[in-house]
C-alpha cells in the first residue's frame, strides 16, 4: 500500500522515532540519503558543480548535513545558506558546523551574483521542507526564480520549497512560487501534496526514504496512492451460463437540447465497459437511435423508470424544470446513482435535493465534481477548492454522504469516513470536452455488473487515467485526444487487468 501521511502525521511519527534515538540521527540520515541520490544524479559528468540551497530550519540541516557528505567525492560543492544561524534548530546548527569543517563553498549570498557566475550540474534545494508557512519572498523569492530557469536536475528535499506537502498548492496561491524540482527525495513517508494539484508539476520523480524509522511508530494512514490492488477484488472473469441480465442495467439521464452527445458519451462508455444493456433518457427530444452504435436504446426520460438499474444523471441535463423533475426521481432511485454535471450544479442550489442525496446512506452514490462544481456544491471558490483538494474532497464526501471523486490534476476520492485515495494515473490529454462524461459513464457499468461503490470509483478513475496515459504513449494526444478515443482504451485496459489480475 502506497500510504500518504500529513504533516502533522509525519510530526507525530518523526517525535515517536527521535525519542528513541541519539539526536541528530535522523538529519544525519537524511543528509546521507540526500547526498546518495545526488551522486546518483551526477553520475557520468565530470567537472561537477553542485549547488545548495539551505534554509533557516531542519530541512536546510538536511542539505547541509548533505553538503558535508558531498564534499567527501570528487566534486565542487556551493552552499547557499539563507539562515539566521542564531535562530537555527540545534540539529541544524549542527550541521552547519559540520559543513563548515568540510571542503565545501559558501556562496556569499549578499552579493546577488552569488548564483549566476557558475554553470550548475546539480541544484539541491533544502530551503524549505514541511515547516514553510508563509510564501517565498523577496530575496529567496529571486533565487528560486533563478532555479526554475536552470536546464539541470533540481532535487528537492523532502517538498519543493514552495509546495505545500499537505495541499500540492504553492503556498499563498496565485502569484506566490515554488521550486520546480525534476526529483524530490521525500523523508519519513510520503505526502498527499506531491501527488495532486501542482505536486505533480513540481515534484518531479518522487522517491520515498522512511530514514529506517521503526514499523511501529508509523500510524494507520487515511490516505493513500489509488493503485490496482485497492480494486483488484472486484475484477472477475464472465461466467460462461450468463446473458444480458447479469450484467445489469445503465441509465444515463441528460441530453437537454444542445448537448445531446454528453449522455451518448456516457453510454457508450457504460456499453463499451461490460454493462448488459444501456439506456439513455432524453430531458428534451430523443433521437431515434445512435447510428454509431445503435445498442445503445434512446427514450423521453419521463417515461422511464429507474427501478433498480445505475443511474448516470447529468450528463447534458441542463437545469430545466424537467430536469430538475428527473434529476429528483433519479435520487430516490434504489439503485446506485452517480452524479455528475448539472445534476451537480442543481443539487448545489436546492437544499431540498441536497436532504435527498444525503438520505440516499444505504444505496450507493458517486458524485463526480470538477473543481468548479465543488466549489458550487461547498459554497465556496473554485481558488479555495483548489488550495486543498483533500480537504474539500473529504468534504464533500461527509456532507453529502457519498463518495466524492474531485477531479483534476491529482484526482481525489474521498469516502464519508474521511480516507481519501490520491489517483496517480492520467494527463492533461484528460483536459477536455466529454471525458467527464466517459469517467461517469464508467462508473456507471461498473456498479452495474454489481461491483462495490469504493471500488466502483477507485477502478474507473484509475482505467480512465490509465486508458489516457496509454494513448499518449502511442502518439495519441496529449494535444488532440478526444473523449471517444478514451471509450475503446477503456475496454481494452479492463479486459487485460481483468485476464491479468482476477
Ligand atoms: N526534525 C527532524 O528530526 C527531522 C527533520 N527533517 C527535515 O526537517 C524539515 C522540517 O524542518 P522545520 O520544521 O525546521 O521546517 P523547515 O526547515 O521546513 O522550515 C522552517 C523554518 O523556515 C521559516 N520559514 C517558513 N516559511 C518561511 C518563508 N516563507 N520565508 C522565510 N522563512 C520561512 C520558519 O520560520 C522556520 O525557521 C523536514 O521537511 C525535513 O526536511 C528531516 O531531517 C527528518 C528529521
Ligand atoms: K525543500
Amino acid at each position: 500500500m502506497s500510504a500518504l501521511y500529513s504533516i502533522a502525521e509525519i510530526r507525530q511519527i518523526e517525535h515517536a522515532a527521535k525519542a528513541e534515538l541519539p539526536s541528530y540521527t535522523l538529519m544525519q540520515r537524511a543528509g546521507e540519503a540526500c547526498a546518495r541520490q545526488a551522486l546518483s544524479l551526477v553520475a557520468g559528468d565530470d567537472d561537477i558543480h553542485v549547488l545548495i540551497l539551505a534554509g533557516p530550519g531542519n530541512n536546510g540541516g538536511d542539505a547541509l548535513e548533505a553538503a558535508h557528505y558531498l564534499s567527501q567525492f570528487e566534486l565542487h560543492v556551493a552552499v547557499a545558506l539563507h539562515a539566521d544561524e542564531s535562530k537555527q534548530p540545534e540539529d541544524a546548527r549542527k550541521a552547519l558546523q559540520r559543513a563548515r569543517e568540510s571542503e565545501v563553498e559558501f556562496l556569499d549570498v549578499a552579493d546577488a551574483a552569488h548564483l549566476t557566475r557558475q554553470r550548475w550540474t546539480l541544484v539541491i534545494d533544502g530551503l524549505f521542507g514541511i515547516g514553510q508557512t508563509r510564501p517565498i519572498g523577496g530575496k529567496l523569492r529571486a533565487c528560486v526564480d533563478y532555479v526554475n530557469t536552470l536546464r539541470c536536475p533540481v532535487l528537492a528535499i523532502d517538498i519543493a520549497s514552495g509546495l505545500s506537502a499537505n495541499t500540492g498548492a504553492i503556498i499563498g496561491g496565485a502569484g506566490c512560487v515554488a521550486v520546480r524540482a525534476t526529483h524530490t527525495l521525500s523523508f519519513i513517508g510520503d505526502k498527499p501534496g506531491m501527488h495532486t494539484c501542482d505536486g505533480q508539476d513540481f515534484s518531479g520523480n518522487v522517491t520515498v526514504d522512511n530514514l529506517d524509522i521503526e514499523e511501529k511508530h508509523f500510524s494507520a494512514p487515511r490516505a493513500q496512492l489509488n493503485e490496482l490492488a485497492l480494486f483488484a477484488s472486484a475484477l472477475k472473469p464472465r461466467a460462461g451460463n450468463t446473458h444480458k441480465g447479469s450484467y445489469g442495467d445503465v441509465i444515463v439521464v441528460g441530453g437537454a437540447h444542445g448537448m445531446g452527445g454528453a449522455p451518448v458519451l456516457a453510454a457508450r462508455m457504460a456499453a463499451h465497459a461490460g454493462s448488459g444493456r444501456v439506456f439513455i433518457a432524453f430531458v428534451d427530444d430523443a433521437p431515434a437511435y445512435d447510428s454509431v452504435h445503435p445498442e445503445l436504446m434512446m427514450r423521453q426520460a419521463d417515461r422511464v423508470e429507474f427501478g433498480a438499474a445505475s443511474v448516470v444523471v447529468g450528463p447534458g441535463l441542463g437545469t430545466s424544470r424537467h430536469a430538475h423533475d428527473v434529476l429528483t426521481r433519479a435520487l430516490d432511485a434504489h439503485g446506485p446513482v452517480v452524479i455528475d454535471a448539472d445534476a451537480l450544479n442543481m443539487i448545489a442550489a436546492e437544499p431540498g435535493l441536497q436532504h435527498k442525496l444525503q438520505n440516499r446512506a444505504h444505496h450507493a452514490s458517486i458524485i463526480t465534481p470538477h473543481p468548479l462544481e465543488a466549489a458550487r456544491l461547498l459554497d465556496a471558490t473554485t481558488a479555495e477548492i483548489q488550495n486543498d483538494r483533500p480537504q474539500a474532497a473529504r468534504l464533500l464526501a461527509r456532507h453529502f454522504k457519498s463518495i466524492a471523486i474531485l477531479k483534476g490534476a491529482g484526482t481525489v476520492i474521498a469516502f464519508p469516513d474521511g480516507d481519501i485515495v490520491i489517483n496517480t494515473t492520467g494527463n492533461p490529454a484528460l483536459s477536455t470536452a466529454g471525458t467527464g462524461d466517459v469517467l461517469s459513464g464508467l462508473c456507471g457499468a461498473l456498479l452495474a455488473q454489481g461491483w462495490p461503490a469504493t471500488q466502483t470509483a477507485l477502478a474507473a478513475v484509475w482505467m480512465h487515467g490509465k486508458a489516457a496515459d496509454q494513448l499518449v504513449d502511442l502518439g495519441v494526444g496529449p494535444i488532440g485526444l478526444t473523449a471517444s478515443e478514451v471509450i475503446p482504451a477503456v475496454r481494452t485496459l479492463l479486459n487485460q487487468i481483468i485476464r491479468d489480475h482476477a
